[in-house]
Order: structure tokens, then sequence, then C-alpha cells
């Protein structure tokens, strides 16, 4: 090339794949997203708490949404493909074909989601065993992690799934199987979800004590026995086949996928944050706690040395950043309960006809809808005598409950469109004031944390931010890409190509800070006496617990 003429743009693929859709984005090389696709995924619940889909459904959303994004570009110009997932159990047979993990026998649905509780029983005999490995998950294992779910499959489906299984995937390993043809995992998925250690590897004698001592049998075969780093590039690249499914050339780099909430960590933890007046400037990154909030919100902190934090998940070496230690606290539905309330209630139609004809989303309206009532005091006074606790899905973090249950207090007879607005707002308040649960219990445990960075589809919501803010005390980062997990994604294809010489350079040259929201200080006694009431809330759970069981 001579040397008036520029390098032609280097492009990225990042697909990323939620609970309920899956995004793609094309990506440059400074992380500016040129475009992005979306496309909804099936969901299947046949019995309560059992959460299926089906992981042919969601390879072809893939490939429809890559399509979209790389149209109308040179192909070459494609350096890299980068895949993050939902940490769904995908179940295939030996010939790698779809099994099902349901009672119908119905092989479309072969995968177990992540919010999937039915593996109640397995994990409570998996905490009985007080193994060493449960040290690094906070000291109790998740009934959302897939060692419950595989003995669950087990005990429950032994003819028609366990016998005849071949390969249980985490749903990003899955993915990059599919695009490339190689069978390794991903450390970030077998360490935070499948009890590998990187340090020293898997542990025969907890697959023993939990009776699935068939995987030490095989060498791990069925669920993986090659590990390699995020962002490392697998095999030849893209094979032929999976390059036609997705629009793309043959042999083009594929990484070594992440985790969602992983992918969004990346995509936002080592923005350069200089002049943004921030107080984590000249502090180091393990002062910043990255908040994915989507289907569920997930609280990732790294650290430099092990950091054990009861409730909290990890220790985790290298599962996000390499290098560093990763706590990741948790709450299981968040989006999924503000949507909950929002639609359960009397007036939601209301809402929804009111909502279109503004052209709004319903969010937007309902946060409009708050600033009308509110008058002249700050919104969040508005549920002064409303409180809620948001584990309807079970406690993951702090507590590590999955017993606890969902509460309102300050209910009354009205159906309207106000009470709808303040219930959600009490709501957000709920999820937030978790949020500050969960970052005491990390600080107590040792991590100094100062800024937090949220993304994910909940970080769209100007309430939902502000309310984290003003509740945690701390200054919210917001990145320059709204769909920052995207750029996470699109950060493991960059390393995985060879243009960054490791994920730390790609993640400062890639993620880039947005906009600041500061907490309003002003409003600091008021939601620290709604702290207290949260904290009362579960104590009174407790309670009442206690009561209704004694004899
Ligand atoms: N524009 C928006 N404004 C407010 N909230 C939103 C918006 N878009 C999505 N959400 C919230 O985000 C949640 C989904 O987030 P998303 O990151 O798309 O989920 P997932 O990755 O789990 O599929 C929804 O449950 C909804 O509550
Ligand atoms: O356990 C998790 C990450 O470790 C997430 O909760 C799970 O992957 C679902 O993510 P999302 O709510 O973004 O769909």
């Amino acid at each position: 090339m001579s040397g008036g003429e520029q390098k032609p743009e280097r492009y990225y693929v990042g697909v990323d794949v939620g609970t309920g859709s899956v995004r793609a984005a094309l990506v440059d090389q400074s992380g500016v997203l040129l475009a992005f696709a979306d496309q909804p995924i099936k969901k299947w619940e046949p019995q309560f708490n059992h959460h299926e889909q089906s992981s042919e459904d969601i390879w072809a959303a893939c490939c429809v949404v890559t399509k979209k994004v790389v149209q109308g570009i040179d192909l070459n110009q494609i350096r890299g493909l980068g895949f993050d997932a939902t940490c769904s159990l995908v179940v295939l047979d030996k010939q790698f074909r779809p099994l099902p993990v349901n009672h119908e026998e119905d092989s479309h649905r072969n995968v177990i989601m992540w919010l999937d509780h039915r593996a109640v029983s397995q994990v409570n005999r998996i905490n009985e065993t007080k193994h060493s490995v449960l040290q690094y998950v906070g000291g109790v294992m998740s009934v959302e992690m897939q060692a419950p779910k595989l003995l669950w499959l087990k005990e429950n489906l032994r003819e028609t799934c366990w016998d005849k299984a071949g390969h249980f995937f985490d749903l990003p390993d899955f993915l990059s199987w599919k695009a490339t043809g190689v069978t390794a995992r991903s450390l970030c998925s077998l360490v935070c979800k499948w009890t590998y250690s990187a340090e020293r590897g898997w542990d025969d004698s907890f697959w023993k004590m939990i009776g699935l001592e068939d995987f030490v049998a095989d060498n791990y075969s069925k669920i993986g026995n090659q590990v390699l780093p995020p962002g490392a590039s697998l095999g030849n690249g893209l094979t032929p086949e999976a390059a036609r499914d997705l629009g793309l050339l043959p042999g083009i780099a594929v990484a070594v996928s992440l985790i969602d909430a992983h992918a969004g960590g990346l995509g936002v933890i080592g923005a350069d944050v200089k002049g943004h007046g921030l107080v984590c400037e000249g502090q180091p990154v393990t002062s910043r706690l990255a908040v994915i909030c989507g289907t569920s919100s997930c609280h990732m902190g790294i650290s430099k040395d092990p950091i054990f934090v009861p409730g909290v998940w990890g220790p985790y070496f290298s599962a996000m950043v390499p290098g560093f230690w990763l706590n990741e606290g948790g709450q299981s539905v968040t989006g999924k309960l503000i949507d909950h309330m929002v639609e359960g209630h009397a007036a939601f139609p209301e809402l929804q006809v009111k909502a279109t004809a503004r052209c709004q989303s319903v969010y937007a309206y309902l946060n409009s809808h708050l600033d009308l009532i509110k008058k002249a005091q700050p919104v969040g006074f508005l549920t002064v005598d409303l409180h809620v606790w948001p584990d309807f899905h079970g406690n993951r973090s702090p507590l590590a409950d999955l017993t606890l249950k969902g509460m309102v207090t300050g209910l009354k007879l009205s159906q309207d469109l106000d009470d709808l607005a303040i219930l959600y707002l009490a709501t957000v308040q709920a999820i937030a004031l978790g949020t500050r649960f969960i970052i005491e219990a990390m600080e107590a445990a040792g991590h100094s944390i100062s800024t937090l960075f949220l993304c994910g589809g909940l970080s769209k919501n100007p309430l939902f931010v502000q309310m984290h803010a003003d509740i945690t005390g701390m200054p919210v980062v917001l990145s320059q890409e709204v769909e920052s997990v995207l750029v996470g994604a699109a950060i493991l294809g960059a390393c995985a190509s060879g243009d960054f010489a490791s994920v730390q350079e790609a993640m400062a040259k890639m993620s880039k800070v947005g906009k600041v929201v500061f907490p309003r200080l002003q409003d600091k006694r008021y939601y620290d006496k709604k702290y207290q009431v949260f904290l009362k809330l579960v104590e009174h759970q407790k309670e009442y617990l206690a009561i209704m069981n004694d004899n």
C-alpha cells in the first residue's frame, strides 16, 4: 500500500444471545457500532419453574441477525467473530443432534434455560456435601448452575436424554462449536457455571460425590476436556457451512466465547474515564463494578487477589478479565420482574393504549407519568409508603436463598395508572436497593467500589439508572454504545483476529464512556430510610416462615 492510501477499515461481528432475543452488531476497531439487528427467540415454560429453548431456533436467529448487519459490507474487511450468550444448558446426542430435556420428549426443546429452577432437590443435595468447590461459588451452589441440572437429567430423563447424550454445552460454547466445529470450552463458562478451576482443572471427587461419576470415567469428554481462554482463536476459524449460514467468509477468526454478563463487563469496565469528573479516574480498575441489567442483573467486580464473598459467586480466576479474579453478584429477575409487575396490573391495557398513542415504550410513558404526579417533590419520594422486596424468583446474592419470595407492602384499593406507575417505581427502587445490598456484601469482604458501569436493556431506562445512582450513592457510567454487551462480543472477535495483543488492549480501545449520571446526594437520607425498610422486609419474611414452621 502506498504511503498516502488509507488502510481499509477492519470490522468485527459480535453476536449476543440474551434470554428474549438474539442481537448482532458490526463493530469497528474503535468500538463504534455500525449496524445492529435483533430477532426474538422462542421460550417454553411447560410447567412452573421449567424454562426451555431450542438450540436450532437460537442458531437460526444468529444467522438472521448476522446476515443483516453485514449487508453491503465488503466481507474481506470482517476480521473476527465473537459470541456471548446466557449460561443455559444445551444437550446434544453423540451425533450432535438435539435431545429432549423434557418429559414430553420434544427434542426441539433441548436447552434448559439459566433461570430454570427444576433442580431444587438436586442442588440441595449438592450443597449438603459441603464440597470444597462450593467455596468458589460464594459458599452455596445456585440451582441456576449446570451441575444440579445435569443431575436432574440423570435422575429424571435417564433413557430419553441422559444415556443418549454425547455433549453438554454451555450455550456460548455451543455457538462457537456451531461456527467452527471445535468442541473446546470457554474457561469463562466452565469456571463460572461448571465448577472447573482455572488452576486445578476438574475435581473428580466432586463429580463422584454428587453421583455424576460418569463424567470422570470418560475423562470429561461430554462436558469439556479442552479449555481455552475467552478471545482465543478457535481451530481454523469459521467453517464453510457456518459461513454460508451466517453470510460471512469461511476461515475468519472465531473467538472462544463468554457468558453474556461477562461480555457486558468487557464492553464497559476498561473505558478511559479521563475528563468526566469521576472518582475512579485515579483509582485501579478494581474500583469499578459492571452491572449488566437485562432479564436479570449481574454485578461483576474484579480483584487482583481472590476475595471470598458469602453469597456472591466466585472468586473465579481469569473468567472475565484475564489475570484478574471475578466476583459475580446477581439478581435473578430484574427486567423480567419489572415486566411482570407492569403487565400484571389492572391498568396495563390502558397504559399500552396511551403509550402507543404517543409512540412511546411503556417504560418511557410511565417515567413521564411519574414526572407529572410527583409535583414539586423528587420522583423517588412517591414511594414513601410502598415498599417491594424483589426476590420473586429467589435470591441469588447476597443471601443465596432460592426459597425467598417477593413482597409488597403498602397496597391500596386503587387500580389506576397512578397506582401502576408508583408500583413500577417501587419495583425499580427495590432492584436498586438489592444492588446496594450486594455492593455492601462485596465491600465487607474486601472489595472497594466507587463507580458503577451499567449496560443491558434496563440501562436504556433513565429512571432505572438514576435510582441506581441515588440509592447506591455512586456515579453511574453509561457507555457511548448502548449495546455494550455487543461491544464485548466484538472485542472477543477482535482478539481472535490478532488485531489486538490482549483482551485488556482491546477493552481500552473499544469501550468508551458516554453519559455519566451522578447521585442526587440531597436525597440520601430518604434512600437510607428506604434501605432500612428493605432490610426489614426480608427479616420479616424469615420471621413469618419461622412462625409457620413452628410446630
Ligand atoms: N427501551 C427500554 N426502556 C426501558 N426498559 C427496557 C427497554 N428495553 C428493554 N428494557 C428492559 O430490559 C429488559 C430486557 O433487557 P435485555 O438486555 O434485552 O434482556 P436479555 O439480554 O435478557 O434478553 C426487559 O425486561 C425490559 O424490562
Ligand atoms: O447468570 C447469568 C450470567 O452469569 C445471567 O443471569 C444469565 O446469563 C442471563 O442473562 P440475561 O439476564 O442478560 O439474559
